[in-house]
């Protein structure tokens, strides 16, 4: 870049008035030497007075020169200084004048894309349209008068491509006049690509790459406005795994993490591109599909990815099963906003896995109804414990034949002070979800021991007490917390009996199967309980540590109407007993049930048949000894 003709008019203008002045004074002085000697002639006023004012000019002149000469060298090392600034800027620096030539351009402009662009056009430098549209903006920037920026794709000699962020502006000289643009254009590519990374990270899931719940909402709340314009409806369906936690808990989070990128794959290869697929966190996805409204589609839809699903998977040496749920709402029926179509979807997946697991269910008004009543019920299971709400009744066992109970069972009790009693069955399932089973389990445990101590000291004689216990009790530290506690009442604990359902003893969960030895290895017996509901095959009873199976009340009540169950009934039994175990058939009601149970060869049997369950000393009133 130079600015030098500047500096080369000032000094070119400075030598003619020297050379003028000059003159000026070898005119004057010729004229006053004819009237002088020329020794003396500047002794005469006069000639010297006409020298003097020769030389004037041309003294001034001299301070102009020196001065401009002064200001020259100065400019001209400001503008060296100018040019290794811009020189040296990482940015392209380059100015065009009104006929769009490059007329200064600095290091960068001239290497950065491998030609030199002083002295040409865009036109010389870049394909026609590209040039086209540059010189369009330059001429825009120039009318409008102000700036200008853009960001454009530009390809280099060697083949790059370049993200370049350009501002121009207008310049305008001494006297007001546009005499050109001033462009400086940066490459923001790498930014860029760092921006696109943590935008990226912002609204994917890390494992999975789906969208996150951030991406979701933005992009569902648009599908959503889309929908309402085009009066079309649109399908959420709420996707979450069954038994995941347990994939994680034995066989650790690696082997989790690629099955959830793997059900994320399975997903995403089943649903439409138009479809939006988001991991909402663990083992929970949600689909949203517009224009998906007909219930017989959904179906085949859910069902596709259920299949899609729960083909097994080869992870780290592991063949895996998995089997998920689907909730599903529609918009607008189910809820118009996302929030509500979330949740009633949600909604929809808890009843799905209480039908069941590996199925769907559409969003029906109850279950949101019921939802509320449940998250009510939570909050004041919170203070139950405190405000001793909780009871416990006992209900006897009996070997077949016999009048006397051996064995008795404790059931839990609430007694809500506005709902009145609350079945185990609805507040269990809250406890346990919740957490406050083993706070609550915890107690129920110690009233139970502490009421079958007292029971022995009234002359009830019993061998055991049974007490449910639910999976998520048996933690590491339960087989110690149960010992102390035995050890601090003085309780034989041969004398406890700990009911497990199917599920968690079949849940494969080694800490289980260890909490679960550790006690039996003190003579605690443990049994399952509603056996038969849990589709685990016969086969596996013997794996299972247990010396007690009881038949799920379900198979019972029908045993003499439904041949499936007399033949679960009956199959339960013939393993059990090949098995050395002891069966207890529950819920029996009636003889007829009695004599079936007799007959294939069930030894115990608890049910109203034979005794309600009753407080602890409505038991001592029924039951004591003589
Ligand atoms: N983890 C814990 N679970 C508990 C505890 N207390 C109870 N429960 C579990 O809740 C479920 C429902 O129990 P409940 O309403 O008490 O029902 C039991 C009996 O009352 C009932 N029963 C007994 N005989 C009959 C009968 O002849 N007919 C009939 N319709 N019902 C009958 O069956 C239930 C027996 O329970 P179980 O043997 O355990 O299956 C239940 O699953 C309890 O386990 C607790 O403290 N902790």
């Amino acid at each position: 870049m130079t600015n030098s003709v500047f500096a080369a008019r000032q000094r070119s203008w400075s030598g003619v008035a020297l050379v003028l002045s000059g003159l000026l004074a070898i005119a004057l002085l010729i004229p006053s030497t004819r009237f002088q000697a020329w020794h003396a002639w500047w002794l005469h006023p006069v000639p010297a007075f006409w020298i003097l004012v020769a030389l004037l000019p041309a003294l001034v002149l001299l301070v102009i020169l020196i001065s401009h000469r002064y200001y020259a060298l100065r400019d001209r090392e400001r503008l060296a200084l100018l040019d290794n600034i811009v020189d040296s800027m990482p940015d392209v620096v380059f100015l065009k004048d009104l006929d769009g030539v490059y007329c200064i351009a600095n290091q960068r402009a001239r290497t950065g894309t491998g030609i030199d662009p002083l002295n040409k056009t865009d036109f010389e430098l870049f394909e026609p349209d590209v040039a086209r549209r540059h010189r369009d903006v330059d001429l825009e920037t120039i009318r409008l008068g102000k700036g200008h920026r853009n960001e454009e794709w530009v390809s280099t000699r060697d083949g790059k491509k370049l993200l370049l962020e350009t501002s121009k502006t207008p310049l305008y000289n001494a006297m007001g006049r546009c005499i050109g643009v001033l462009g400086v254009s940066r490459d923001i590519t790498e930014l860029r690509k760092a921006q696109n990374n943590l935008e990226h990270i912002a609204h994917h899931d890390a494992l999975t790459g789906l969208a996150n719940r951030t991406l979701l909402s933005k992009k569902f709340d648009f599908a959503l406005r889309l929908a309402r314009r085009r009066d079309e409806p649109l399908a959420v369906i709420f996707f979450d795994l069954d038994r995941f936690k347990d994939i994680n808990d034995t066989l650790g989070h690696d082997v989790g993490d690629l099955l959830l990128q793997e059900v994320a794959l399975r997903l995403r290869r089943n649903l439409r591109d138009s479809d939006l697929c988001a991991r909402l966190g663990g083992d929970e996805f949600i689909l949203v599909l517009p224009g998906s409204g007909e219930r017989e589609e959904l179906q085949r839809k859910a069902n596709q990815l259920l299949r899609a699903v729960s083909r097994p998977y080869e992870i780290k040496g592991h063949v895996l099963t998995v089997f998920a749920s689907a909730g599903i709402s529609i918009f607008p029926e189910d809820g118009r906003d996302v929030e509500t179509l979330i949740r009633h979807a949600d909604a929809a997946l808890h009843q799905a896995k209480e039908n069941g697991r590996n199925g769907f269910f559409f969003y029906e008004r109850s279950l949101t109804d019921s939802l509320y009543s449940r998250m009510t019920l939570e909050q004041d299971l919170r203070h139950a414990l405190e405000q001793r709400q909780f009871t416990m009744v006992y209900q006897p066992q009996f070997r077949l034949g016999e009048a006397r109970p051996r064995r008795v069972e404790a059931l839990m009790r609430w007694h809500h002070p506005r709902r009145g009693n609350i079945s185990p069955l609805e507040f269990i399932a809250i406890a346990e979800t919740t957490g406050m089973i083993i706070e609550i389990g915890e107690w129920a445990m110690e009233t139970a021991c502490r009421q079958f101590l007292t029971w022995r000291q009234q002359n009830v004689r019993l061998d055991k007490i049974a007490i449910n216990v639910s999976a998520i009790q048996i933690n590491s530290g339960f087989a110690d917390r149960v010992l102390l506690l035995l050890k601090e009442l003085d309780f034989d604990p041969r004398s406890l009996e700990l009911e497990i359902t199917e599920t968690a003893m079949m849940s494969g969960i080694i800490e289980v199967n260890r909490q679960i030895n550790q006690l039996r290895a003190h003579g605690v017996e443990f049994s399952i309980d509603d056996f038969g509901t849990g589709y685990s095959s016969l086969s596996k009873i013997k794996s299972m540590p247990v010396s007690l199976l009881k038949i799920d009340q379900s198979f019972v009540r029908d045993i003499n109407d439904d041949i499936n169950d007399y033949e679960i009934a009956r199959a339960v039994i013939l393993m059990a007993k090949s098995l050395g175990l002891t069966v207890v058939a529950e819920g029996v009601e009636n003889q007829a049930q009695e004599s079936t149970l007799q007959r294939l060869g069930c030894d115990w049997v608890q049910g109203y048949l034979y005794g309600m369950p009753l407080t602890g000393e409505a038991f001592v009133e029924t039951y004591r000894q003589s």
